[in-house]
């Protein structure tokens, strides 16, 4: 007690730093709290205050006071803050226990986190929550669930969750794949229904179909490099649908500067990779401040040059009636006269869009349909027997030949299912209203994640999962003991409700043509090594990331007959007459 007089509050001085009248009652809490050992509470409320003489003494014990409050403050919010979290936790759908203010974090695994999310689903249900912080996301692991939420729920769960770098800062949020929903997002949705749907789709079968005959030879002369081939085809496929010209190498310089947009993009999205993710008010620093964020603008600027440069290009050559029919070609069409059509900068980013969301997709999808072949060499017997009996072996097959080829296509339904590109169903959704199922709470602003690990090896739905069994799709679909799948396609690999993929129709007239090609021109089987063993690939080596695709693996492609390999040949030739228009110097 050394150092302090006892003082009636009338007298605190002139020069005390708590003058007003709202602040003494707040001096004498302090003061009180501070000496709460040597005080009786009392006295706060008989109106005195415990001052010390000295003024630095009277300084220091006011400043470690005021230190106390803040930090009693702080520990009341934190408490009120945990309990309201416990409260919400309580009635959210359940998961691992997380942890007050970290949430689920230091369970979350660093690599390929769906077999955790699956192993979560098998222990807490269809839905579970998962705590990034305080910020929930909730993890479908049913088909029926995600169906009941994703699809008949999409007014409520077709949004997209605050990307604060790669949405806002890097793209402004004009890529569809981030934006969230609202106006914009529906205009441009619109546009792409429109540039790939219907009419728009079948104006693309030629090029599809040139440059599968295209691959087809790439697969007779250099079997070795079908990864690379299947990328090639699905790159070319792509920017001849986004701009009208087309890529011979993977060595184009178009094609080269789109992945390394492609792989910048990727790091801006690693969990963990920008604080201004979890503390999206870190986004307002001064550029000078931040490096990190000068960085991501320069590149957005490079970024958005290059993408104008290419949309560009397409209307200079529609000036000169040289524009071979495309996205960004219908893009421009529809923006003449009309002032609500996207602006230079909004084309040149959602035709910027189909590469990425278009092109690793497809190729990917077709190195699983590669592996598969490859393991279960039963599946490739079958499809060739109904390719001979339907098509014949003088030439391959065609989009005419669609409609009795049930096989061929249950074999492309499979490998959706059986190794679904975006494995954890692609960018995530998020709600935009409170809402319950099942009795579950889910509050607005939540994300949602339909994990197709989970969702397409639910064994409810699917026996054997793992096994590659085509005949799951054909008859009624439905097998003894097995529940419906809960939407007609029998797979969710193209996502759900007004966030399914707009490029599927597309996507499927890709897969159709070069898979029954594929099958018809070859066998495929096990490669061997110097002795003469057979060499199994792992079907579970696949790549980590948002588009997983199989790890490189060995396999034998051979032309089935000689008779078949001058067709290849002949096919070949006139897909490049056809693809001439699509060159560009
Ligand atoms: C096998 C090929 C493909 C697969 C498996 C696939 C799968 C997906 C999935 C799962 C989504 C997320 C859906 C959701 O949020 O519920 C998606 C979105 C999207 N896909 Fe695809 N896709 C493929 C090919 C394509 C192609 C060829 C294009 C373009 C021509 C394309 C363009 C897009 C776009 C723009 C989105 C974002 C839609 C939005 O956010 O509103 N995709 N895709």
């Amino acid at each position: 007690m050394k150092g302090t007089m006892i003082a009636s509050a009338p007298r605190v001085p002139q020069s005390s730093p708590f003058t007003s009248s709202v602040e003494a009652p707040l001096a004498s809490l302090v003061t009180g709290l501070h000496l709460s050992s040597g005080l009786k509470f009392s006295r706060q409320y008989e109106g005195t205050v415990i001052v010390p003489k000295d003024p630095v003494a009277r300084f220091h014990s006011l400043s470690c006071l005021a230190a106390c409050l803040l930090l009693s403050a702080l520990a009341i919010s934190c408490l009120l803050v945990a309990l309201q979290d416990y409260r919400r936790h309580a009635i959210m759908p359940p998961g691992p226990s997380p942890v007050p203010f970290v949430g689920n974090k230091w369970d979350l695994p660093l690599q390929k986190p769906w077999y955790k999310f699956k192993q979560w689903t098998d222990m807490y249900g269809s839905l579970v929550t998962v705590w990034t912080g305080r910020r929930p996301t909730i993890v479908i692991g049913d088909p029926k669930v995600a169906c009941d939420l994703l699809d008949r729920r999409s007014g409520i769960y077709s949004s997209r969750p605050r990307f604060v770098v790669m949405g806002e800062l890097f793209t402004n949020n004009d890529s569809l794949l981030t934006m969230p929903h609202g106006d914009k997002w529906r205009k441009t949705r619109k546009i792409f229904r429109m540039g790939l749907h219907g009419r728009a789709c079948e104006s693309y079968k030629p090029i599809q179909e040139a440059e599968s005959q295209r691959l087809t030879r790439d697969l007779l002369v250099t079997p070795e490099i079908f990864g690379k081939h299947l990328e090639r085809y699905a790159s070319s496929v792509m920017i001849c649908v986004a701009y009208g010209r087309r890529v011979d190498s993977l060595e184009d310089p178009i094609v080269k500067k789109i992945y390394d947009r492609m792989a910048y993009m990727s790091t801006l999205n690693v969990p963990g990779a920008f604080w201004a993710e979890s503390f999206p008010i870190l986004k307002l620093i001064p550029d000078c401040l931040a490096p990190w964020k000068r960085e991501v603008k320069r590149r957005a600027k490079a970024s958005t040059e290059m993408l104008s440069r290419l949309a560009l290009d397409v209307r200079d050559r529609m000036k000169k009636g040289d524009a071979p029919a495309s996205f960004t070609k219908t893009l421009w069409e529809k923006k003449e006269g009309n002032p609500e059509a996207l602006s230079e900068r909004e084309i040149a980013y959602a035709t910027g869009s189909l590469f990425g969301a278009g092109s690793d997709t497809s190729s990917a999808t077709l190195m699983s349909f590669f592996l598969a072949m490859t393991c279960f060499p039963r599946v490739a017997a079958e499809a060739q027997e109904e390719l001979d009996r339907v098509v014949g072996r003088d030439r391959s097959p065609t989009w005419s030949d669609k409609p009795n080829l049930p096989y061929c296509h249950a074999v492309i339904k499979e490998t959706l299912r059986w190794r679904p590109v975006a494995v954890m169903g692609g960018t995530p959704h998020a709600s935009i209203k409170d809402d319950r199922y099942n009795g579950h709470f889910i509050p607005k602003g939540t994300t949602i994640l339909g994990n197709l690990w989970a969702i397409h090896h639910n064994e409810k739905y699917f026996k054997d999962s793992h096994d590659f069994i085509p005949e799951r799709y054909l008859g009624s679909g439905k097998i003894d003991g097995m529940e419906p799948y809960p939407h007609r396609d029998g797979h969710s690999a193209f996502g759900w409700g007004r966030r399914l993929c707009p490029g599927k129709q597309l996507a499927e007239n890709s897969l159709f043509i070069t898979i029954t090609r594929v099958l018809w021109a070859f066998n495929i089987s096990k490669a061997t090594d110097k002795s003469g063993q057979e060499i199994t690939p792992n079907i579970f080596a696949y790549t980590d990331g948002f588009n997983s695709k199989p790890q490189p693996f060995q396999c034998l492609i051979q032309p089935r007959t000689p008779g078949i390999r001058q067709v290849i040949e002949r096919e070949a030739s006139l897909g490049e007459q056809f693809l001439d228009k699509y060159k560009c110097n």
